[in-house]
């Protein structure tokens, strides 16, 4: 009769397992051992032949994988969506104020049913994660719908009820205390509107809630609000985040402690840094669209992996630190032929609670006018994490004055896993 611990020994090696992992990333092999995979792919790992390399299947292709790049399954992750914590942050009033406090912000969805108030006269709307409920009572005491169905998960709905009577919209507003993809509401709606952009647009993947609700909820015809979104692009300079957090080191009381420029490089400038205000002096050209989404037909597996190409020409001799991004959401008239509404979180429009996301690079690079600046950004959404992506931006640099020098690099940005 064997000893227990014998008999684990035998049916244990540690290296032999069978398990399911899920890519975190693109892989491309770099020899034909290797096995190449894309990012939310569900590997079979066979043996964990080393640390870093591992003996896995996909799809009847045998081939070492690299480690690093994968991650136990999603039953593995207890909350993907970490709702939990998501959804008690905007329990209390810090964010709702933050958001009300930003009046470009407000202001723009406060126009947006002013200026369709005719065309919202005994319409239904839906507010998708009203919060304290603005939208909700703009529509209510500047228009006339039939109905608006204020829809908010977090318990700030206890105090959008309170709103809703105090501003005397009770008899049009309703307040749904749940996930609104768990809604079972009495009629399909007109117009969905809601404010879920986040950091880089994207960050928080709110959108996949009102794309689920649009799919189910929204009339054919329906309009959404915002109607699209688009995300900007910048090469810029940033010579203050660049001296204080990185030259810093260099001459410190007369000593030299450059040695944690490496580590300065990694805990600043290895994530996007957002709420970064960025002076139009410090844009090296001019931004340009890199990504654009259509409310109407944008799709929620679109949104594992969108990306853009850029081409910039410099238009004044500096630094390139890096590149800024923000974006712009616009609304449609419900009005045939109506002029559309912006909501501009830029540098050249008025500052939001957005402002704008810096990407560092890993080093400044001199740029002339005239050189160009080419590449792609590509949002890779975080296969595990739903809430987080990943910005990864490839450039290439041609000097004007020297046609013989290209140079080409790539760096990927967790935003924030
Ligand atoms: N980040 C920006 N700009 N806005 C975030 C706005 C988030 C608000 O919408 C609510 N919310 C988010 N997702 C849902 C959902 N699926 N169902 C119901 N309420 C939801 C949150 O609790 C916040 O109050």
């Amino acid at each position: 009769m064997l000893e227990m611990s014998e008999s684990e020994n035998i049916h244990t090696n540690s290296n032999i397992i069978t398990q399911e992992f899920i890519a975190l990333e693109d892989f491309n092999a770099t020899g034909a051992e290797q096995l190449s995979f894309t990012a939310g792919d569900t590997l079979l790992v066979h043996e964990q032949v080393c640390t870093d390399w591992w003996w896995a299947e996909r799809s009847g292709c045998f081939g070492y994988v690299p480690s690093a790049f994968l991650h136990r399954g999603v039953e593995d992750v207890e909350d993907a969506w970490q709702d939990e914590e998501y959804f008690s942050t905007y329990g209390t009033l810090k964010l709702h104020l933050e958001m009300l406090s930003d009046r470009p912000r407000t202001e723009t969805y406060r126009q947006v049913i002013v200026s369709n108030s005719a065309a919202l006269r005994g319409k239904v709307v839906m507010d998708l994660g009203c919060g304290t409920g603005i939208i909700s009572l703009f529509c209510g005491r500047l228009a006339q719908p039939a109905a608006v169905y204020a829809v908010e998960a977090s318990s700030v709905a206890e105090h959008t009820e309170k709103l809703v009577k105090l501003n005397r919209c009770e008899d049009v507003v309703t307040v749904f205390r749940s996930r609104a993809e768990d809604l079972m509401l009495p009629s399909k709606v007109d117009v969905l509107v809601s404010e879920w952009m986040g950091n880089c647009l994207l960050f928080e993947f709110m959108v996949e809630s009102v794309l689920r609700v649009r799919d189910r909820w929204l009339k054919d015809g329906g309009m959404m609000w915002p109607s699209s979104a688009s995300l900007s692009l910048v090469p810029c300079q940033a010579h203050a985040d660049y001296s204080q957090k990185m030259e810093f080191w260099e001459n410190l009381y007369g000593l030299d402690f450059s040695c944690l420029q490496p580590v300065a490089q990694e805990e600043f400038f290895s994530k996007p840094k957002f709420s970064h205000q960025l002076d139009p002096d410090d844009c090296l050209s001019t931004p340009c669209n890199v990504i654009s989404l259509d409310m109407h037909t944008l799709s929620v597996s679109d949104l594992e992996k969108l990306s853009g190409e850029f081409r910039f020409t410099i238009e004044r001799s500096g630094t390139l630190h890096g590149f800024t991004a923000w974006f712009s959401t616009f609304f449609h008239s419900l009005d045939e032929g109506g002029s559309s509404l912006e909501l501009n979180t830029g540098p050249h429009a008025e500052s939001t609670h957005w402002k704008q996301t810096l990407f560092m690079l890993d080093g400044p690079i001199g740029v002339e006018e005239g050189d160009c600046v080419g590449g792609a950004i590509t949002l890779q959404r975080n296969p595990i994490w739903r809430r987080h992506m990943s910005i990864t931006i490839e450039w290439r640099i041609k000097r004007r004055n020297d046609p013989t020098f290209c140079e080409e690099k790539t760096k990927r940005f967790p935003m924030w896993r």
